[in-house]
């Protein structure tokens, strides 16, 4: 089958993108929980389709469905179910995906009480404000969802985020706040995450500093590792929140991870995203391959990744709500399927997943799509229309005319004989320069009502399709063995840092040799 599609591969990649699309124009579409994906402008006509969807069938993408919601273990590292997709379940589960839904309810219920006034501070006054101490999964969700939603935010309540171990980010997190009305949020699956420790660590000085010992009766920690929670917290009071082992942290948005985001917004927000996500499920594990979105998503960049080798992926988001969704993005893809070797020490046949990298439109039409346009690679753009809708008309129609001009000239490009004819007075040399070579794929993908279910639809079409890309390629999307070793060279180099000991490598000898 593999020489089939690569074949098939070759022989598109030389075609004119405009008469692929234009023979595929409104008969690329599919629609899932409000969302429609367009995907005509991509490298492929009927015979093509058909084999890369024959291709998800031998490859099991249906059965893959239905391992992920019965519980089967689909992360043979370490030996678990992904269960994720329970905490947004509308209904009572079974088994050990029940106690996945339950775990977040504490969460919505604490977040309730903080807003009403009925947990307090040490002193007895409501809260003003919430920090939010993670990195990583532990961050980017709730980072995405404060960002986009910040309009639905409960009055009276501020909320602050810090990830970084460089000091300046907690400090800048901290200013203007009082330790008497801040709650502190410490997120961590695994309670051993240096960057978040040392925050924590931090703040819960910053909060003794007025509040004493009580300090930590407003730290909430949020882990699948209470026994260190514990220990952090030393025998003193503080709340603690669970983070299902079988939940991967990067798939974590929906979990008691986003306590400072059910508390930051209006009540109702946060289950609204969760019944988005929902719906998405019920289409995962109910449509059929040929119509089932995040399938045909995962199969389309498998075509462009391991058959067309498009490196990279770029999405551009033409919803200010989403300006943060390329940086979410690039944990929940690079981190789950940037990987060459499966489970049991496979090596993937393929080029695994592009790089992932975007923005917010039409801001990014100022800056790199330059690149996009005229730049010596070709790289599939996905296009996310979902503004609100019913917003001023000027600007609503400006964006969307943006968004559809951008896709048509990187697709259909504009020839020296056009810039000609439209500019019959440039020089040579200019017209020249004007030359847009198109052909540059894309699909485009729009939600005519966006709000938070329609958020939430859309993170688990993302996650879906992670899930999808990883089983066409091979790998276990929920490990990721990669970022291990740089937390360990970081650790043996400290010494080195400090003045004890030399660093091995002689350039890291040299640079450190600089910096002392
Ligand atoms: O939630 P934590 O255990 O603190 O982990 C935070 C993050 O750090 C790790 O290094 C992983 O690469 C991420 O997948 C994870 O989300």
């Amino acid at each position: 089958m593999r020489a089939d599609l690569g074949s098939l591969a070759a022989s598109l990649k030389a075609a004119p993108l405009k008469d692929l699309a234009t023979a595929r124009a409104g008969q690329a579409s599919l629609s899932a929980a409000g969302w429609t994906a367009d995907l005509s402008r991509q490298y492929l006509d009927a015979e093509s389709d058909a084999a890369l969807l024959a291709h998800g069938a031998k490859a099991g993408l249906e059965d893959a469905a239905a391992s992920l919601f019965n519980g089967d273990i689909v992360n043979p590292s370490e030996n678990r179910p992904a269960l994720h997709w329970a905490l947004r379940a509308q209904a009572p589960l079974s088994g050990e995906a029940e106690k996945v839904r339950q775990s977040v309810l504490p969460a919505l219920e604490f977040a309730r009480r903080v807003q009403e006034g009925d947990i307090r501070t040490v002193g007895g006054a409501s809260y003003k404000a919430v920090l939010h101490i993670g990195i990583g999964g532990s961050d980017f969700g709730p980072r995405l969802i404060a960002d986009a939603f910040a309009d639905l935010a409960a009055p009276g309540i501020e909320l602050r985020f810090c990830a970084n171990v460089d000091p300046w980010d907690l400090e800048h997190a901290l200013t203007g706040l009082d330790p008497a009305s801040t709650l502190v949020v410490g997120v961590s699956k695994s309670f051993g995450t240096e960057e978040t420790l040392y925050n924590l660590g931090r703040a819960r000085k910053w909060m003794e500093a007025s509040l004493g010992a009580e300090a930590s009766r407003q730290i909430a920690l949020v882990t699948a590792n209470p026994d260190r929670a514990k220990a952090w917290l030393g025998g003193n009071d503080g709340y603690l929140f669970d983070m299902p082992l079988p939940v991967g942290g990067r798939f974590s948005l929906w979990s008691a991870a986003s306590l400072a985001c059910m508390i930051y917004l209006k009540a109702g927000t946060f289950e609204a995203i969760l019944k988005g996500a929902a719906e998405m499920d019920a289409h995962t594990r109910s449509a059929p391959l040929a119509e089932n979105l995040p399938m045909r998503l995962a199969l389309l960049d498998f075509w462009n990744a391991s058959f067309l080798e498009r490196s990279m992926r770029v999405v551009l988001a033409y919803s200010h709500r989403l300006r943060m969704l390329p940086t979410y993005l690039q944990q929940l893809e690079m981190e789950s399927n940037g990987k060459s070797v499966g489970p049991g020490g496979v090596p993937s046949p393929y080029s695994t997943a592009p790089a992932l990298w975007g923005g917010e439109g039409s801001v990014g039409q100022h800056s790199y799509h330059q690149w996009l346009h005229q730049g010596s690679r070709s790289v599939p753009s996905e296009f996310i229309l979902a503004p609100d809708f019913d917003r001023d008309p000027e600007g609503i129609t400006a964006l969307t005319a943006h968004a559809l001009a951008q896709a048509e000239v990187l697709a259909n490009g504009r020839s020296l004989e056009e810039v000609r004819a439209e500019e019959p007075d440039l020089s040579d040399a200019v017209a020249k320069q004007k030359v847009h070579a198109g052909g540059r794929a894309s699909s485009f993908l729009h939600h005519k009502a966006f709000g938070p279910e329609a958020f939430g639809s859309l993170v688990a079409l993302y996650e879906h399709r992670t899930y999808f890309a990883g089983k066409l390629w091979g790998l276990n999307p929920f490990d990721q063995w990669g970022v291990e070793r740089g937390k360990t060279m970081a650790t043996r180099l400290k010494p080195a840092l400090s003045g004890d000991g030399m660093a091995d490598d002689p350039v890291t000898a040299s640079l450190i040799k600089d910096l002392s």
